[in-house]
């Protein structure tokens, strides 16, 4: 599979917190790659790294074999990156149309003539249609989390960036979300997911990684990689010895 993106010995310390420690995966295109880890382990730094919120200190982000390692945020945008952030924030006084618009103009170089046509398919596609006229301020937190899909889509992405989208979702919700999430992977876009939320991960995924201390400790099929040793003792907290 050709890599849409790939990290290369990628590290990130906060003075004593290590964030990415030689961190290296490769994301093939139309792969869904799903990351787990303890809180605190790096995976949203992860994230702010490869968007270009937060410089490296040392490797390499390629995306489609171009070094973006020192690129701006907005460039990465523009390249085809995109993510939605574990807490939405949408523009709560704009509608929920005028969100996805903002979007797609500054993530995008195209007209507004085809920023309102790709903004009402977005729309569609995220089950936001019917509320496109309304306040997003009004919106429940299922239908946020939907905006932020929606708003990360509007930007056009080669790879779609999800942080605990799932999080704080009821199961009926969890599962409303996870469908959407399954049709936007049949339009051939990678995604990262990182999620908590392990059964929606694995009913999504392809392949899942395991960081902790900023550390890839796992990488592999879903199942085997979620009954691997470095899993139990890690991430799920069990003593291997118990
Ligand atoms: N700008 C910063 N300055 C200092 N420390 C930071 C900064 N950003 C993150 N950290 C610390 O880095 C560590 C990793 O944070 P990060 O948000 O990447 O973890 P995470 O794996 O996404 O956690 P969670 O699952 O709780 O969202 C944490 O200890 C956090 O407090």
């Amino acid at each position: 599979m050709t890599a849409v993106l790939e990290l290369k010995g990628v590290c990130k310390a906060y003075g004593a917190v290590t964030v990415a420690e030689d961190l290296s995966y490769r994301l093939g295109t139309g792969e869904a790659l799903g990351v787990i880890g303890p809180n605190g382990a790096g995976k949203t730094s992860m994230f702010n790294l490869i968007t270009g919120t937060i410089r490296a200190d040392s490797g390499q982000i390629l995306l489609k074999g171009e070094d973006i390692t020192r690129q701006s945020a907005a460039r990465r945008c523009r390249s085809g990156i995109a993510r939605s952030f574990q807490v939405p924030q949408p523009f709560t006084g704009m509608s929920v149309f005028e969100n996805t618009l903002v979007a797609a103009i500054h993530g995008t170089a195209g007209s507004l003539t085809e920023a309102n046509a790709h903004c009402l398919e977005i729309l569609e596609l995220t089950g936001l249609i019917d509320k496109a006229n309304e306040p997003a301020g009004k919106l429940t937190l299922l239908g946020r989390k939907r905006l932020e899909l929606a708003r990360a889509l509007c930007a056009r992405p080669r790879i779609l960036l999800l942080d605990e989208i799932a999080g704080g979702l009821t199961e009926k919700e969890c599962h409303a979300l996870v469908a959407t999430i399954n049709t936007i992977r049949k339009t051939g876009l990678s995604i990262i997911w990182i999620e908590h939320i392990v059964h929606a991960l694995l009913s999504v995924v392809d392949r899942l990684i395991v960081i902790d201390f900023g550390r890839k400790i796992a990488d592999g099929a879903p199942k085997e990689t979620m009954a691997s040793q470095a899993v139990q003792e890690i991430y799920m907290g069990v003593d291997a010895d118990a």
